[in-house]
């Protein structure tokens, strides 16, 4: 039975082949802001990183934000503390843009990972095109080789790479490569449950070079507290953040 990681991966690889032969027309984009070292950062000075999601909709919940306004949501995560934005561009399945990303962008100083399905070297490029500051691995979704390529673009451009893994087998993969900024996604690709728990276990058998970014199904303060008794301090949050009517506010709540 095929997944909506292996539907999202058919559309994408489809999608790539037939972008990649129109040529890309943007102007140059500033220079990659630190993405690693912004969430480093924020945990030096004994806060929390938090990477803000600006997340329109998903396959899990469908409509999350109606009035869906990225600059908007940047400025509030910004000024609420955050460390880093993930924008969502995948269209199909996530109602995103790659004009988002860039609104976004420009309208605050935080680096951005472009959230979307790397599954060709060509979209690292493209990424960074578009202003991107990083970019996702998801390990389910590649062969060790093709992660290698992917990753390897990125470091070339100055990107930092985000390295998602879901279980031991994918984090003995994920460290096979060069990037020490690892993603564990609690969510179950396959029934989309969230299970705080499996984050819990997967880290403390890793190494402690690495920054772990805890992902998916954070819903508040009381979560963000549990994780750090388990020594993980960035974040990435999407839903719980795009559905507050204070955006800014809620984020304050968050890592203040
Ligand atoms: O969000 C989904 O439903 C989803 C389904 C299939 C593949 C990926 C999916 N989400 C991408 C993400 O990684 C999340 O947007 C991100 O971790 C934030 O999660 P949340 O805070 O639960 O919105």
């Amino acid at each position: 039975m095929s997944t909506i990681l292996d539907k999202i991966l058919a559309t994408k690889r489809s999608e790539v082949a037939a972008r990649r032969t129109a040529p890309v027309t943007r102007p140059e984009p500033s220079p990659p802001r630190g993405f690693k070292a912004a969430l480093d950062a924020k945990v030096a000075a004994g806060g929390f990183g938090l990477i803000a999601e600006i997340k329109k909709a998903s396959p899990s919940k469908g409509l999350i934000r109606p009035d869906f306004d990225p600059p908007a949501h940047a400025r509030a995560y910004a000024a609420g503390g955050a460390a880093c934005l993930s924008v969502l561009t995948d269209q199909e399945y996530f109602q995103g843009h790659e004009d988002y990303l860039i609104a976004a962008r420009a309208a605050c100083d935080l680096p951005v990972i472009r959230k979307d399905f790397m599954v060709d070297p060509w979209q690292v490029a493209e990424s960074r095109s578009i202003g991107a500051d990083a970019i996702l691995i998801i390990v389910a979704a590649l062969e060790d080789g093709a992660m290698a390529e992917i990753e390897a673009a990125a470091i070339e451009l100055g990107m930092d790479v985000l390295v998602e893994v879901h279980d031991a087998d994918e984090l003995a993969r994920a460290l096979k490569l060069k990037s020490r900024l690892i993603g564990v996604n609690n969510r179950n690709l396959k029934t989309f449950e969230v299970d705080l728990q499996k984050t819990y276990e997967l880290v403390r058998h890793a190494p402690r070079d690495c920054t772990f970014v805890a992902e998916s199904g954070l819903t508040g303060r009381a979560d963000l507290d549990a994780m750090a008794e388990h020594d993980i301090r960035c974040f990435l949050i999407g839903e719980s953040l795009m559905r507050q009517d204070d955006v800014e506010a809620a984020t304050r709540g968050l890592v203040g």
